[in-house]
């Protein structure tokens, strides 16, 4: 294993394995068991990048991915959207007809599987009990290898291809554009290219103090500037005040971006840049995720 491999969740048959190699087609891959593996061997040196998921247009933010951002020291050089396409997989031995699925008493997945299919499982196998599994291919792979008929799994098409199972129903998500933020994270370059980037990462901390939110955002509405994302911590230890994760629309070299990151550090406590990137051109409502460019209707 060189040091160029890209550390991905799970094995091939994931949804992290087809972002890993729609983003890096040439490279090795690696599949580790958790997303602090993935970060902690990029962070050693051992591997050059990590892929991970960071939102998902059904379910929302991954929230385990956001708080290893607070305290990596990794940039992001990459984001890509990946299309989850889940499907309900059981094994050879014994598929149901979809009329029969109320008969399925187990289904296995990753947690993220259960919450952007919550409504077909509610409409289809609501008394089925949900087993959470480290990722989507582990769970067709266990169900594959147990050939029980009352079992089933969540997972992508592609897993049931590499293990042996059988699709009985496809696109079971609950929005039909189900639609995975991923992004690739590597040690920061020396002398980082920003060049082609057109949309940037950062964290800030403020005050808990009334306005102190308003005043720090008003920064991008007064250089002209798109707010992707804005997610809220949770407090904690590391974030015992007001912390967010936010994507502008913009690159570090636009002096825009420049003015905005200027005034942003005059109003905030803290300020952590996470990279400054190429946006992904799947940035639509199709996908689930804003365009950085503004939208009028
Ligand atoms: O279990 C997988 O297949 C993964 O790649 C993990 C993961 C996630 O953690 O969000 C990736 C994409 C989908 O949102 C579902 C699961």
């Amino acid at each position: 294993m060189t040091a160029d491999t890209i550390a991905y969740l799970g094995s091939p048959g994931t949804y992290s394995y087809q972002a890993a190699v729609g983003m890096f087609p040439d490279a090795e891959h690696v599949g580790l068991r958790t997303f602090g593996e993935i970060m902690e061997t990029v962070e050693a040196g051992e591997r050059k990048t990590a892929v991970i998921p960071i939102e998902n247009s059904t379910s929302g933010r991954i929230p385990d991915v956001h708080r290893l951002m607070l305290s990596t020291e990794m940039a992001i050089v990459q984001e890509r959207m990946q299309r989850i396409e889940h499907c309900l997989i059981q094994a050879h031995s014994g598929p149901q007809p979809v009329s029969e699925l109320g008969s399925i008493t187990r289904i296995l997945s990753h947690r993220q599987g259960f919450l952007q299919s919550s409504g077909f499982i509610e409409a289809h196998c609501r008394d089925a009990e949900q087993i959470e599994t480290v990722d989507t291919a582990s769970a067709v792979k266990q169900v594959a290898e147990l050939g029980d008929p009352h079992v089933a799994a969540i997972g992508s098409s592609v897993a049931a291809q590499v293990f042996g199972g059988v699709v009985i129903e496809r696109d079971i998500a609950d929005q039909k554009n189900n639609y995975t933020r991923f992004l690739a994270l590597e040690k920061p370059s020396l002398d980082p290219d920003y060049s082609d980037a057109t949309i940037t990462t950062l964290i800030f901390q403020i005050d808990h103090q009334p306005g102190a939110l308003i005043e720090a955002l008003a920064v991008f509405r007064d250089a002209g500037i798109n707010i992707t994302t804005l997610e809220t911590y949770t407090i904690s230890e590391e974030t015992a005040l007001p912390t967010f994760y936010i994507d502008i629309g913009g690159g570090l070299e636009d002096d825009a971006v420049q003015s905005a990151l200027r005034a942003l550090e005059e109003k905030a406590r803290y300020v952590k840049l996470l990279g400054s990137y190429v946006a992904s051109d799947v940035r639509n409502a199709n996908s689930g995720f804003l365009p950085v460019k503004s939208v009028k209707l």
